[in-house]
């Protein structure tokens, strides 16, 4: 269906049945991928062509628009706090920002980071980390979504982070979630929902999914099956439509062999959505 061909580190191409998407230097959050998970590039590059391809945006807009709203989530950020760092190309934008206020304005907070690749994009910005034995509760913790509904339930684990998210978000006086406004929708489900599972007896676990009546899908790493930075696989389950988020996170966290599910219910306190116009809007509950 498509291919993958790098034509230097700095520049790529990625043809598809749909015309072509580019890398280039201007996407840096995706180049920061593109250094530290390499091999887990084509199961991370295929869901965020899903999302280009879901929304038609122009790419430039959209990061653009996941940039402003990080960048405004920082604002939050005070001296003295322990925050957590969330994981995908909007995160990235927050951890720039902190890293910057660190450097120039001599912010002092303590960070925890909800993956391997976010962990060393806050130590290359010289973010200080504190060990989870040090953790009680976190002050604050700033994470991307891959789908918003209107009463603050996401969908999150497209970029196959979603069980370290949850522990930090969980362990978080406040979750503020910043997103593009492609991510704002009226009903979960569009985006095909990660499920983290077990390896022991995978093949069981993923029929049992799909008697809830979805679609589900291994995520691959290649011709590899993907891992997580746990040593689990995740099921992409396509449900299209959601209809009650809170039954079936509960649902899927029952069946024996599913570690956790990409649903964050009643979790985010406030919502940062980008626009490709510049603006930016919060919705808090
Ligand atoms: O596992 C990944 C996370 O849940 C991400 O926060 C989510 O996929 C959104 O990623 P992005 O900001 O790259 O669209």
């Amino acid at each position: 269906m498509f291919k993958v061909c790098p034509v230097s580190a700095w520049f790529m191409f990625i043809s598809m049945d749909k015309g072509a998407f580019s890398l280039s230097s201007g996407n840096a959050p995706y180049l920061f991928y593109l250094e530290h998970i390499f091999p887990n590039i084509p199961s991370f590059v295929i869901l965020k062509i899903k999302s280009f391809e879901q929304i038609h945006y122009n790419k430039g807009d959209l990061m653009e628009s996941k940039r402003i709203a990080g960048e405004k989530a920082v604002e939050f950020v005070k001296d003295g706090m322990k925050v957590g760092l969330g994981t995908g190309s909007t995160a990235y934008w927050a951890i720039q920002a902190i890293g910057r206020r660190v450097k120039e304005e001599g912010l002092q907070v303590q960070a925890v980071a909800t993956s391997v690749q976010s962990e060393e994009l806050a130590k290359e910005l010289g973010i200080p980390m504190m060990p989870f034995a040090d953790v009680d509760m976190l002050d604050l913790t700033i994470d991307g979504a891959d789908e918003v509904d209107p009463e603050l339930h996401l969908i999150k684990g497209g970029g196959g982070a979603l069980l370290r998210e949850k522990i930090v978000a969980a362990a978080s006086k406040q979750l503020i979630i910043i997103v593009d406004e492609s991510k704002d929708v009226k009903q979960l489900g569009k985006f095909p929902l990660p499920v983290e599972i077990v390896p022991f007896a995978y093949e069981l676990t993923v029929k049992k999914l799909k008697k809830l009546g979805c679609e589900p899908k291994l995520r691959m790493n290649g011709d590899q099956l993907y891992v997580t930075d746990n040593g689990n696989y995740i099921a992409d389950c396509h449900f299209d439509a959601i209809a009650n988020p809170v039954e079936l996170h509960d649902t899927l966290n029952g069946i024996p062999g599913v570690v956790d599910n990409g649903l964050f219910i009643h979790m985010a306190n406030l919502v940062i959505v980008g626009s490709a116009d510049g603006s930016i809007r919060s919705i808090s509950k």
